[in-house]
């Protein structure tokens, strides 16, 4: 189960991370702060991303971190329930309520009292059971379908979706007010294509963890693989990564992983064999390349994005044979250096 942990997330310096979430990039490491902070305090986290970024990972963590974690953790997908049966779902039923109600049904708020109540595509969330939501948050009580009295209740919410939750409330599908109680705390959680050499990480993750599935494990991945996985979008996110990667590994023909393997295209060059310390080299090298290209090559900012010191970044750069060249202008001081690339892939 997932927990807050310091230390190692796959790789880099010590820090915070979410354990049970593979990563090292500078947002996952943000993320992994902000996660922290919201545990330690008990209102309402509304968790943005993209599908398959690890909301509901993200979801547990908070649980386990907070001091509910001994509490249970129920978890409710909102888009995967029929409408009608919403309310009874959250909010439970009496004895007699409604024909074939032949005794009394906890609802999920209730069965969360003293945790952690996971609202998962919240956006999905009917009218009705929105009122009701919206009542037990601000007054802590819940009233159950047929019920007469009002129950206290003591359950942290913590909701998510992949939609765009201000839309829904444009749109008059969502209740503004609703919208404005849940999101207290926001955490965004980066898509994988922002994420850098977490690709490669999680990647490398996802054939340990499911090498028990194959007969013979493929033995890593081919340079031009990690090459394209690192070009390729995600849409799919982490979720999309794992199955793609154990796909392969039942498909892969060779005793490496190739593009072709993993369906991200038929790179010339794709029988390269890449050892585990190449790829990281190879990662490491595109994270740095691409924390400064998006920071304006200003080395200070690209290496807090990518959660090491400035110094770290100016040896890291050196031993990758990326250059820093003063070019004399304003702009270009020492923390803008003009990029050039040398030392090829031994450097
Ligand atoms: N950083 C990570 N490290 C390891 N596994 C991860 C990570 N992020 C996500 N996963 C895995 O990816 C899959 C999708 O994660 P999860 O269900 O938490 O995503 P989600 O954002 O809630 O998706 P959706 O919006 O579709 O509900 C799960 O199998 C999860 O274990």
């Amino acid at each position: 189960m997932a927990r807050l942990a310091a230390g190692d997330a796959g790789g880099g310096a010590a820090g915070p991370r979410i354990d049970g979430m593979v990563g090292d990039s500078g947002g996952m490491r943000r993320l992994a702060c902000r996660v922290a902070r919201a545990a330690g305090c008990g209102a309402p986290v509304f968790l943005a991303g993209e599908t398959g970024t690890g909301k509901e990972l993200v979801a547990t963590a908070i649980h386990r971190a907070s001091r509910r974690g001994g509490m249970p953790f129920v978890g409710i997908n909102c888009g995967a329930i029929p409408p009608s049966l919403m309310q009874s779902e959250l909010f439970g039923y009496e004895r007699g309520a409604f024909t074939g109600a032949n005794q009394r049904k906890l609802g999920r708020v209730e069965m969360a009292h003293g945790g952690t109540l996971f609202l998962d595509e919240v956006a999905d969330l009917p009218m009705e059971s929105q009122a009701s939501l919206l009542r037990f948050l601000e007054e802590g009580r819940i009233q159950q379908l047929g019920g007469h009295e009002s129950i206290r209740v003591d359950a942290r919410i913590v909701s998510a979706t992949h939609a765009d939750l201000w839309r829904a409330v444009d749109e008059g599908r969502f209740r503004a007010d609703l919208y404005h109680r849940l999101r207290v705390i926001e955490l965004r959680i980066p898509p994988l294509r922002e994420r850098g050499n977490d690709i490669v990480l999680l990647a490398q993750h996802a054939l340990r963890r499911h090498a028990g599935e194959v007969t013979s494990r493929p033995k890593g991945f081919t340079a031009c693989a990690l090459r394209a996985m690192q070009a390729y979008s995600w849409p799919g996110n982490v979720r999309e990564l794992i199955n793609r990667v154990r796909e392969a590994m039942v498909m892969a023909e060779g005793c490496y992983i190739s593009a072709r393997d993993l369906q991200l295209g038929d790179a010339d060059g794709d029988q390269e064999v890449v050892t585990i310390d190449l790829a990281r080299r190879e990662g490491e090298r595109a994270a740095i390349e691409r924390a400064l290209a998006r920071n304006a090559h200003r080395v200070g900012q690209a290496a807090d994005e990518l959660g090491i010191s400035r110094v770290t970044l100016y040896r890291l750069m050196l031993r990758h044979g990326l250059h820093v060249a003063r070019t004399g202008t304003p702009e270009a001081s020492d923390d803008r250096p003009a990029m050039a690339k040398g030392g090829g892939r031994n450097a």
